[in-house]
């Protein structure tokens, strides 16, 4: 399978009064049509820079390397700002955590939806208020016509989500980029998003990329997951192999710290180091119950088998022992 979306040490600096922030360190990402990559990992890994690494939004003191970085062949690398804005739309789109703060406050939500199909010119507006209300229908902002002409903030959180989805189909994007999507809402509206989510992207037949914090949201989406810490990718393969044989002691602990019914959430204690200076070796080792002195040197990836590799000087089986 040709991947959509195909990049190969991806880092991200931004320079700043403390030095330079290292916040992504050599990442290797390729997502295929129709599937569903899920990048997981605790705050301040690297998880939205990535996202907006491939949206081409990175802030602008930010800056970018990669060794291959290309959206359906085409080098990413070389995209003018035209290109950027073609893709954006008709080839990805994105939604974010918080809506509002994607949402122009002092237009109604039917000017904002059909503005995206308007400028790529799939259509007059006629055409564009008809597919919006099709869509609106499809994720449940009803009834369709009082919604068009109502404002963000007359709306909760959750419809709110809804309008940024049916927004970001508008023009039948290829992959969708969905930036911790139902963080900012109740767990039962957090449920119906993600199910929603699932069936559009079978419907529509595009690719996923979710990011998310929680393994249990991977466990429920994705086909295939990126583990991330402190900037790499610390394990990566199918959810089946990741998540039933994990191999890196992040990915274990991670699970680990899922809450049950019997057991509260249980953080993983320690901190991630700050990604300043030279990094060599594990950036987990400081957190790390099987940590030993080789740690502190550059890790190779090894293979659990089937696409599944991890970055760890254990053997496969020996976080599960
Ligand atoms: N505009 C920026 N300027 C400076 N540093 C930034 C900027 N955006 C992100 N960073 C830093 O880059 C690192 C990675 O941030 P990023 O937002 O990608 O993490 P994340 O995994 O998405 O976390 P979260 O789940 O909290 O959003 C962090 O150390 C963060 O402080």
């Amino acid at each position: 399978m040709t991947a959509l979306l195909d990049i190969s040490g991806l880092k991200v600096d931004v320079p700043g009064r403390a030095g330079t922030l290292h916040a992504i360190r050599g990442i290797d990402l390729s997502i295929g049509a129709g599937e569903c990559f899920t990048i997981v990992g605790e705050s301040g890994c690297g998880k939205s820079l990535t996202a907006m690494s491939v949206l081409g939004l990175l802030p602008r003191a930010a800056i970018l390397s990669a060794e291959r970085m290309s959206w359906k062949g085409q080098d990413m690398r070389r995209f003018s700002r035209r290109q950027w804005a073609n893709l954006h739309g008709p080839e990805i789109a994105a939604i974010f955590q918080e809506p509002m703060t994607a949402l122009n406050p002092v237009l109604t939500v039917g000017e904002q939806i059909i503005e995206s199909f308007v400028h790529h010119r799939l259509g007059n507006r006629k055409a564009a208020l008809a597919r919006a209300g099709e869509l609106l229908e499809r994720v449940g902002v009803v009834p369709v016509e009082r919604r068009l002409a109502q404002y963000p903030h007359e709306m909760s959180g959750g419809l709110r989500q809804r309008v940024m989805i049916a927004m970001a189909l508008m023009c039948q994007p290829k992959l969708m980029i969905a930036d911790e999507p139902t963080t900012a809402l109740d767990v039962t509206t957090q449920v119906e998003i993600l199910k929603l989510l699932k069936e559009l992207q079978a419907e529509m037949g595009m690719a996923l990329l979710l990011i998310t914090h929680d393994l249990g949201v991977v466990a429920h989406m994705a086909d295939r997951v990126a583990v991330m810490y402190a900037g790499q990718i610390v394990e990566t393969g199918s959810v089946a192999s990741v998540l039933t044989r994990s191999a890196h002691p992040y990915t274990s602990a991670l699970l680990d710290c899922l809450p049950t019914r019997d057991q509260p959430l249980t953080p993983i204690p320690g901190v991630v180091p700050a990604l300043f200076g030279e990094l060599e070796g594990c950036m987990f080792r400081n957190r790390c119950r099987f940590a030993r002195e080789a740690c502190a040197d550059p890790v190779p990836a090894r293979s659990v088998g089937e696409g599944h590799v991890y970055r760890c000087l254990l053997e496969a089986n020996e976080v599960a022992a």
